[in-house]
């Protein structure tokens, strides 16, 4: 006697604004690539930032069992934020510039071999963060990459070209902040250039500012990086780039589960990259194993 098992609901949600593959056919793939055995898909379009939270909160409402994002770190966040304390997981096809947390879930990027992994629908749960209550689930920071988080909001440009030629722009004029950092009982007062904070390894664009982050350990890894001029930058560029950075004598790393950040003056920060504009207190807190994933994490 043949078991006729219920298909579950998928919503994919397309930001139509992202990345630099606009000429991607997703709703095709997802016909021909969506294993209609087992999943029951709607597509959504975004049609404002934002939006992706708002559509994503209501799948999980509406009883969908799997969100999936389709776009960069900006979505995934997004989207992300609205699963949080429900029943629906979260599935990536990363269609963005940088694509920080597919990268570091191991999720293809190549859409239709992502599309494959939602239709092995391995589950896991990951840990998530936020900084003064904005979630963020690859990386959040203060300081230089705040600043080049708000340049890039509002360049027209997207793509990792136009990202480093911000890097060089910024860099030519940025100081480094004094700040008080609290951390595991200590405190650490010092000019800082970049406090970085990474739930996953790395930006996007395979520039791994914590190699050694596990997504899954309920611990942050904080990255401090001090005074910086050309040569130290270079030597950062390339730490980077070649995941390194854990070996440099220019980066100190701690993990906690929480940290304050005291500032005299107003820092930009961002959380995955979107800039959330500046302050003076910090509040960074880790909640353990907070999101339901499809990732190929081992
Ligand atoms: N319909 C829309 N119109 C304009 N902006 C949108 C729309 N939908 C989403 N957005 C915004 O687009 C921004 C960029 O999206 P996203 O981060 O996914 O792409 P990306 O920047 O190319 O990729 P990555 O972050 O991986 O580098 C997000 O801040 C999101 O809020």
């Amino acid at each position: 006697m043949s078991q006729t098992l219920a298909r579950q609901k998928v919503c994919f949600i397309l930001n139509p604004k992202s990345g630099t593959r606009s000429g991607v056919d997703v709703p095709s793939l997802i016909e021909q690539g969506l294993d209609t055995q087992h999943w029951e898909p709607c597509l959504l379009k975004t049609e404002y930032a934002g939006h992706a939270t708002e559509l994503a909160r209501q799948a999980a409402e509406d009883g969908t069992r799997l969100v999936v994002a389709v776009g960069g770190d900006g979505t995934v966040n997004e989207v992300a934020r609205g699963l949080l304390h429900t029943n629906t997981a979260l599935g990536i096809l990363p269609k963005g510039s940088g694509n920080g947390l597919a990268r570091h879930l191991k999720i293809p990027l190549k859409l239709p071999q992502a599309l494959e992994l939602i239709n092995k629908a391995t589950f896991h749960h990951i840990d998530s963060c936020s900084i003064n209550s904005h979630p963020f689930f690859c990386t959040a920071g203060i300081g230089f990459d705040g600043l080049v988080s708000s340049a890039f909001a509002k360049s027209v440009k997207r793509g990792l070209a136009s990202y480093v030629q911000l890097i060089i722009k910024e860099f030519r004029t940025y100081l480094a902040q004094e700040a008080t950092i609290q951390i595991n009982d200590r405190e650490l007062s010092s000019e800082f250039f970049v406090i970085a904070f990474a739930n996953a390894s790395q930006y996007g664009n395979d520039a791994f500012i914590a190699p050694m982050a596990d997504i899954q350990d309920g611990l942050l890894d904080v990255c401090l990086i001090r005074h910086v001029g050309l040569t130290e930058a270079l030597q950062l560029g390339y730490g980077l780039m070649t995941k390194t950075i854990s070996t440099s004598s220019l980066a100190e790393f701690h993990t906690c589960a929480t940290v304050q950040v005291h500032s005299q003056i107003p820092q930009h920060f961002h959380a995955d990259g979107e800039y959330i504009g500046q302050a003076t207190q910090f509040e960074v807190t880790l909640f353990p194993k907070s999101l339901e994933i499809v990732a190929a994490l081992g």
